[in-house]
């Protein structure tokens, strides 16, 4: 939503020390109430003449901020066309997007939070929902260090419950590392059971991508803090000669190209399908940099660490 300050708006703002662009943003702003929003307004009201303020409704991470954002806006918006003498204006949504993201790239990328967290967010989210289909427990791979064994073994406890498959990635939901994660938690949570009883029974997900994943251990711990993680670790170089006899049999075009030994000795000059191959190969190993990533943000009780030699 734009707002254009026509000449009747022209006040004395001498007292306001804003920069003379001709496009203001005020959307940095988290709107958190609506007594928020009219000092906004209030310092739309002031501007000088020609002046055109941008506001716009930043998109937030879960459901409770999502409904109050709405209802905030609405009331703003009515706001403004009542008392004051700004002229409301609007783009197709679209545009109105990319706007917004040209102004907060870093806004691309949404952090989901469990929305239950919050006693405001429960108190005002759906009776028909439960927060209650998040697993408690991740195993988090790599690949090819027995994560589909250990995944086996952990389902033939009558307490402990995974997710239904995937079409794509079968028994792995992929959510935290990839832009699945950008369906949002109800794509996620649909994958779950309802747990008959949420004290005893146990949801958990085995995603062998996520241990070594830049965006997963971020987002994981924002939406589900108190899970514990449990990885896997075999000879790094076992995993990787392991890796590429995968690669060979499930029909990836490059890896029967190249020999082992060619793959992981490949320098700076190899071919870049080479230098890729050998970049997914080998990147996993770096088993010490990717946990630490992990304890980032989780304390290293949270943590289980399973020699598979
Ligand atoms: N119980 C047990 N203990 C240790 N290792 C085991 C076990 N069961 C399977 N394996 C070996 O694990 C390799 C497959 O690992 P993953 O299941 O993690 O692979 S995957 O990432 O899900 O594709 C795969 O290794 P490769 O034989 O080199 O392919 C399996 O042989």
């Amino acid at each position: 939503m734009r707002l254009s300050a026509p000449p009747q708006a022209a006040r004395s703002c001498a007292t306001l020390s804003l920069p003379p662009t001709s496009e203001r943003s005020v959307a940095q702003a988290q709107w958190v109430d609506i007594s928020t929003c009219f000092q906004v307004v209030k310092l739309c009201s002031c501007l000088v003449r020609g002046w055109e303020i941008s506001i716009f409704m930043t998109h937030l991470s879960n459901y409770g901020n999502d409904r109050l954002g709405l209802y905030t806006f609405v009331n703003l918006a009515n706001f403004v066309q009542t008392w004051t003498n700004l002229r409301l204006q609007t783009l197709p949504s679209v545009q109105l997007a990319h706007k917004y993201f040209e102004l907060f790239p870093d806004q691309k990328d949404p952090l989901w939070q469990n929305p239950c967290d919050d006693k405001r967010h429960r108190d005002i989210w759906s009776k028909e929902k439960t927060c209650d289909r998040l697993p408690k427990f991740l195993v988090i791979g790599p690949q090819k260090t027995g994560t589909t064994a250990l995944y086996l073994f952990l389902v033939m406890h009558p307490s402990i419950l995974s997710n239904s498959p995937s079409p794509k990635t079968f028994e792995e939901v992929q959510f935290f590392n990839r832009n699945n994660y950008h369906r949002g938690i109800d794509w996620y949570m649909d994958f779950f059971p309802v747990p008959s009883n949420v004290t005893t029974d146990f949801l958990f997900e085995k995603s062998a991508n996520y241990f070594y994943s830049e965006e997963a251990p971020k987002r994981v711990a924002s939406l589900v803090p108190k899970a514990k993680i449990i990885t896997i670790l075999i000879d790094p170089s076992d995993r990787a000669y392991s890796w590429y006899q995968h690669q060979r049999s499930h029909e990836d075009p490059t890896a029967p190209k190249f020999s082992f030994y060619e793959v992981i000795s490949a320098g700076p000059w190899a071919p870049s399908e080479l230098r890729t191959l050998q970049k997914r190969c080998l990147v996993p190993r770096w088993y010490a940099s990717h946990i630490e990533r992990w304890l980032v943000y989780f304390p290293p009780f949270q943590l289980l660490i399973i020699d598979g030699q």
